[in-house]
């Protein structure tokens, strides 16, 4: 494969938001695609596949081309040439890699003695942290979140069934599989732009993953209810839910941020949706004027994201300790301040998209030993490991206000 220079330029671009000015490497990438409309297919997946892939292993990269922290902006090149040699087998003879042309970048990490945080590409602190919350398992977990996520798509039941929707799909020359014990799930079989098809714009499904889509059904809303989606955010678990209840009774899609919201309400166009309102949250009062009036609340809390490592490899360098320690404080809030929604026999599941317990199972005991938990008992919990299932890593709990 010919490595295209004005390709390995725009990475190198992308790679300097995403690594030096802390921005968010899907925005990055959407930003950078919609500037080069001319770029073919092919283009589109290397720029988008090559940044990942250097922003996932930009540790090891980094030992390679012997860069040392904090990168500077002359340093990026440095991963961009390790890269190009351990993946492509190639350097081109660029100026920006010259520096690095005599350096043994065809080391092969498996063969070399180093620490995990060089050969798994992830912060001592992290590592450490994740040793001392899952012991022997943070291994094997660490080494799946390194791997790509594949496409999962939740197909709209409200417009479609997954075998029409399959169909459709195939028409339009992309081919899925489906998966075991996910009845609206189809799995890419190739990764793909999905949103430029017909059926994305007709609102026959949504991109989301296994792990996500297991989230509303555990709730288990039904036609008719009430339910809160306490931290909807651009609704993802919205639209599942108003599939779940067939377009029937409310559901009350609460966020911080109207911005998400907007988005929320776009997508539920598309999806044909029409028992969804919205409802920005500008302190506890606005919340709490909501108390006990909901049959069911889904509470899927902002979290560090580690159980989605592989579609969000940036955040390992852009989280730390004192973000972590400010999350869970927040989720301790949020389960106390939003628990007060769920009406007398009603249901509450809290889930994060993290694989830590000190965010999942741990916040939930600790919320059921404090005041707004005591009425509360825990009815059942599902820990998704990356490892095991293949999906992105997940937590779920179910509990029941028996006042
Ligand atoms: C994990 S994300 C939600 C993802 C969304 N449910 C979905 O399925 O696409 C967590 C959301 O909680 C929101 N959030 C943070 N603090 C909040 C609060 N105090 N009240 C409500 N929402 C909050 C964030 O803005 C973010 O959108």
């Amino acid at each position: 494969m010919r490595v295209h220079r004005n390709l390995v330029l725009a990475v190198i671009e992308a790679l300097e938001s995403i690594l030096l000015e802390d921005r968010q490497a899907d925005k990055v990438l959407q930003y950078s695609l919609k500037k080069n409309k001319r770029w073919g297919s092919r283009d589109r997946a290397f720029v988008a596949e090559t940044t990942y892939e250097i922003v996932r292993w930009k540790r090891w990269y980094g030992h390679l081309a012997q860069l040392k922290e904090p990168l500077r902006k002359s340093d990026i090149p440095g991963l961009v040439a390790a890269y190009l040699i351990q993946k492509l087998d190639q350097l081109p003879a660029w100026e920006e890699f010259h520096p690095y042309r005599n350096l043994n970048l065809r080391l092969n990490k498996e063969a070399l003695e180093l620490p995990r945080t060089i050969t798994a590409s992830i912060p001592d602190w992290l590592d450490q942290l994740g040793e001392e919350e899952l012991g022997a398992e943070w291994d094997t977990e660490l080494k799946a979140l390194n791997q790509q996520a594949p496409v999962i798509l939740r197909t709209n039941s409200l417009k479609t069934t997954r075998d029409k929707l399959q169909s459709a799909l195939e028409a339009e020359g992309i081919r899925t599989e489906t998966l075991d014990d996910l009845p609206l799930a189809l799995q890419l079989e190739k990764r793909t732009n999905v949103f430029r098809t017909k059926a994305f714009k007709d609102g026959l499904f949504e991109v989301q993953d296994a792990s996500s889509q297991m989230v509303a059904p555990f709730l288990d809303p039904k036609p008719g209810m009430r339910v809160i989606d306490a931290c909807a955010g651009a609704g993802g678990k919205a639209l599942h839910l108003a599939s779940l209840m067939e377009n029937k009774g409310q559901i009350v899609a609460m966020d911080i941020y109207d911005f998400k919201l907007k988005e929320l309400k776009l997508r539920a166009r598309r999806n044909g949706i029409f028992n969804v309102t919205t409802r920005l949250v500008e302190g506890s009062k606005s919340v709490k004027r909501l108390r006990n009036s909901a049959d069911k609340v889904l509470i899927d809390a902002p979290c560090s994201g580690l159980g989605v490592l592989r579609r969000n490899p940036d955040a390992k360098w852009k989280l730390d300790s004192d973000f972590l320690d400010r999350i869970r404080k927040t989720q301790a809030e949020i389960l106390d301040l939003y628990s007060g929604l769920v009406k007398p026999g009603g249901q509450l599941v809290y889930a994060t998209c993290s694989i830590l317990p000190s965010e999942n199972q741990l916040q939930v005991q600790a919320f059921l030993k404090r005041e707004q938990g005591k009425s509360f008992k825990l009815l059942e919990e599902k820990s998704i490991s990356v490892v095991q299932t293949g999906f992105d890593g997940f937590y779920m709990a179910l509990l029941e206000n028996q006042v």
